[in-house]
């Protein structure tokens, strides 16, 4: 799967709840903040399964209560239409 371009990728970001490009990544990033642990951790259980479906998998960490993803395409050694797909899915989980 290729890499998204300049212009792909503004648009792509577009539909999204405020993530942000990395270019030194070529990836995405978004932190999450809930009220506490147990929130954040049943977020993390909720976009594990996610990813397992997708087969397309967050590079993330978890400080109590917040979440901080980065989203990037291993494959393609950038960002793809799969980091929008799956960042679309993290977004419903956190409304
Ligand atoms: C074989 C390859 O690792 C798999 O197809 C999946 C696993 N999860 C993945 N996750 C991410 N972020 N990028 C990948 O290229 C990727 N590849």
């Amino acid at each position: 799967m290729p890499k998204l371009e300049a212009t792909e990728r503004e648009a792509a970001l577009k539909e999204l709840d405020g993530w942000t490009f990395d270019a030194e990544r070529d990836a995405i990033r978004r932190s999450f903040k809930f009220a506490d642990f147990s929130e954040a951790f049943a977020f993390m259980t909720r976009v594990a399964l996610a990813a397992e479906t997708a087969n397309h998998h967050p590079d993330w960490s978890n400080v109590w209560n917040r979440v901080d993803i980065l989203l990037t395409t291993h494959d393609a050694a950038g960002l793809t239409r799969r980091d929008i797909d799956l960042a679309k899915r993290i977004d419903a989980f956190a409304r």
